[in-house]
Order: structure tokens, then sequence, then C-alpha cells
């Protein structure tokens, strides 16, 4: 099994209201991104880390990869104005064969078994997310009012990882680019295909760090971790 990621690190964080990238911020005296990027680095499967970042972040972005000792970036790509973008810049530095990922740099806590998981379902099947059913009931509002109660059982929260033939994102990126179409995962892009994107069942600590409060929840991952490594 092998696989090369684009991890998109290029957005603004205006949710997490840091006036910084959120990804900069530090969690354990580490920056959220070098969590999310020692994963991969410690995967053995991972042959390549393409990270989209902010222009004129070039500098600060290598010597952070430095003094981390992250060795398997092998392009740093410029991000575009939407996430989208990012990853289309991303794909272009890709090896064109075999299996990519995309995966968000605010996403530190997914675990290799749910990544090799999703990339065995990809290999077979060609394109798969990692997702977790939703726990919550969804109602479609308008205006502050309820419109609808969707039926729960088949609500599934999408994460990254997601994971494609790297021809097949290719071809779904470029019907984007054609159509005009902004999607906020890879998925969306690749369902405009009429392909069919497999579900694998992934972990609810696997959070993207988006509003401040999510950070009370990153640290409580990390030390219910921390107690789980030391057998407690
Ligand atoms: N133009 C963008 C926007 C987002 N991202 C990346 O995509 C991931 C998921 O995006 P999100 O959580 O929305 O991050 P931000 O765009 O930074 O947050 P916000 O929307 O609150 O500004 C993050 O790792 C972010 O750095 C990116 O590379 N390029
Ligand atoms: C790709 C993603 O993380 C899947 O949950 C999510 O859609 C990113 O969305 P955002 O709009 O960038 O928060």
């Amino acid at each position: 099994m092998s696989y090369q990621v684009i991890i998109p690190a290029a957005g603004q964080g205006k949710r997490m209201r840091a006036g910084k990238n959120k990804v900069l911020l530090q969690l354990k005296d580490i920056p959220i991104l070098i969590h999310t990027l020692r994963v991969f680095e410690l995967d053995d499967a991972c042959k390549g880390i393409i990270l989209a970042i902010s222009a004129g972040d070039e500098d600060h972005f290598s010597s952070l990869l430095k003094k981390y000792r992250i060795k398997k970036v092998t392009s740093l790509v410029a991000g575009g104005n939407e996430r989208q973008h990012s990853v289309y810049n991303g794909l272009q530095a890709a090896k064109k064969e075999g299996i990519v990922l995309v995966h968000d740099a605010a996403r530190p806590f997914i675990e290799k078994r749910v990544i090799h998981e999703l990339v065995s379902v990809a290999e077979k099947d060609g394109a798969a997310v990692v997702a977790v059913p939703v726990k919550d009931t969804i109602k479609k509002v308008n205006n502050f009012e309820v419109v609808e109660t969707i039926e729960r059982s088949s609500l599934w929260a999408i994460q990254t990882p997601q994971a494609f033939r790297v021809s097949l994102l290719e071809e779904a990126h470029n019907l984007a680019l054609v159509q005009n179409f902004l999607g906020t995962d890879e998925a969306s892009l690749v369902e405009r295909l009429h392909i069919p994107v497999k579900i694998v069942e992934g972990d609810y600590d696997n959070i993207k760090l988006t509003t401040p409060e999510d950070l009370y929840f990153a640290e409580a991952i990390i030390k219910q971790r921390d107690y789980q490594k030391r057998g407690l």
C-alpha cells in the first residue's frame, strides 16, 4: 500500500478568530500543522506530502519543517482563495499515478489505522472518504423556521482524509473548473462525475479545528491519548 497526500494549509482561520492562520496555533507546544504532518511523516505508506500554503508564508513554513524534521514534503504550492483552489494547485504537483489523499491541515487527530483502511477502499473502488454517523437531529431551516426534519439514519458527517485515484480527482477538478462549481470537499466534485464514493467509518475525535471551543476539545483529546499511551 502507498499513497501521496495533499494538505491544504492556506486558510485564514476566520472562524477561529485568532488573528492568524489557525494551523500555526500551538497544541501542547507544537503547531497544529506539525501534529498533522507528523501522522503522515511517521506512516511508511505515505510517499510524499504536498503542502498548500499562503503566498508570503514560504520562509516561515520551510523553517517549521526544518525545526520539526518533517522530511516528506516534496512540494510547497501556493494556496488559492478557496480550499478547493488550494487543493487544485496541490494536485498539479502530484505524481500522476496511484492514490492521492486530501487531508485538512486543521485535522491533527487522524489515525494511521483509518488512513490505511481508506486507502485500501480507494485502491479497490477509486474514491472513498472518512465519515462518522451524525449524532444530532438535523433540520432544514429557512428564516429561523423549520422546513423539514431530515431522516437521520442516512446522514453522515464527512471528514478528511478523502482518497482517490489521481486521474479521477484530476477529472473531477477539471470538470468543476469548467462548470464553475465550488464544493466544500473533494468528494462533492467526484460525485458530479456520477462515480460512487465509498464511506469508511472513522472516529468522532478526528475533529477539524474550526472555532475557538474546538481548542478545548483538542486539549482533551491529547490528554486522553497521553493517558492511553501510558496505560492509564
Ligand atoms: N483558501 C484556503 C482555505 C482553507 N484551506 C485549508 O483547508 C483546511 C480546512 O479549511 P477551514 O477549516 O475552512 O480553514 P480556514 O479556511 O482557515 O477557516 P475559515 O473558513 O474559518 O477562515 C484548513 O487546513 C485550511 O488551512 C486552504 O488551504 N486554502
Ligand atoms: C473538507 C471538510 O473538512 C469535510 O468536512 C470540510 O468540508 C471543509 O469545510 P470548510 O468549509 O473548509 O470548513
